[in-house]
């Protein structure tokens, strides 16, 4: 399954989402997520994280904007199963009735027929993404049985199973041990030299000059976005957290 990918940019232009309850949670968001890289979204609780990726994977129409991954738009992506989703915990109901194995081969359904008859390449995948990910041996627990590290690597696999290029991943680290955070950053890096695209939020300041090359700061709109080194100023982290004291930042990374 190690083989290299096309490598495919995302390109978010000026979009804008409001919600039902005419909740403007984005506007005018502008920024490129550079093919083969590992870009990293910060930005405060609610500042609108999640409703962009969904714009991205086109689970939100924007009520202004676009969106295109590797310049064709997220229909086509979708349909040549060029994205793959990780998201957050709380988004998943963790009391249905499924494995982990079932798991991870939904990632395979974008793949099959209407009656969802796996083929042996679809077994094949779905394990090779679990022990990728140290989760063969879990596989038959429901999922609800998990730990919290444990379930973010049963989406991981699901997401690797998919094949998908482009990698977008919801807050991977909330609720996962140490050893369980740098066994994921060790796979992102693995897949950025595959040829992956990948897009992480975060609210580990402190990992992300560590293995992130690009960074994003968004609070409803994007604040800064380019190399991190250039990013991580003292400037724009005040802009985006509103003055909030950045606790858990290394200093060497403060410009
Ligand atoms: N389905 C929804 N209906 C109405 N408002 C929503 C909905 N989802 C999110 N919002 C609002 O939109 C804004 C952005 O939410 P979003 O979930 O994108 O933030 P986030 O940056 O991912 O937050 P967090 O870091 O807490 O996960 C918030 O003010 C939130 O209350």
């Amino acid at each position: 399954m190690r083989t290299s990918f096309p490598r495919l940019d995302i390109s978010v232009d000026n979009v804008s989402v409001t919600y039902n309850n005419a909740r403007l949670a984005l506007y005018n968001a502008t920024c490129t997520v550079e093919p083969g890289t590992i870009t990293a979204l910060v930005g405060p609780n609610g500042c609108g994280k999640s409703t962009l990726f969904k714009s991205i994977m086109g689970f939100l129409q924007p009520s202004q904007g676009r969106v295109l991954v590797g310049g064709f738009p997220v229909e086509k992506a979708q349909k040549q199963q060029w994205m793959a989703y990780v998201p957050q915990s709380d988004e998943v109901d963790w009391n249905f009735p499924v494995s982990v194995f079932d798991v991870v081969m939904m990632g395979r359904y974008g793949y099959m027929n209407v009656l969802r008859i796996p083929s042996q390449k679809d077994r094949r995948l779905v394990m090779e993404s679990l022990e990728r990910v140290g989760m063969v041996k879990y596989r038959d627990r429901q999922i609800g049985e998990l730990s919290g590290g444990q379930k973010k690597r049963a989406f991981l696999a699901r997401a690797l199973a998919q094949g998908g290029t482009v990698l977008l991943l919801d807050e991977p680290f909330t609720g996962v041990d140490v050893k369980t955070e740098k066994g994921i950053i060790d796979l992102l890096i693995q897949l950025r030299e595959e040829g992956h695209t990948v897009l992480i939020s975060t609210h580990d300041l402190a990992s992300i000059s560590t293995f992130c090359d690009r960074t994003i700061l968004l609070n409803r709109t994007i604040l800064a976005e380019g190399k991190t080194e250039e990013t991580f100023t003292q400037e724009n982290l005040e802009l985006t957290f509103g003055g909030l004291p950045i606790l858990n930042l290394n200093p060497r990374f403060i410009g």
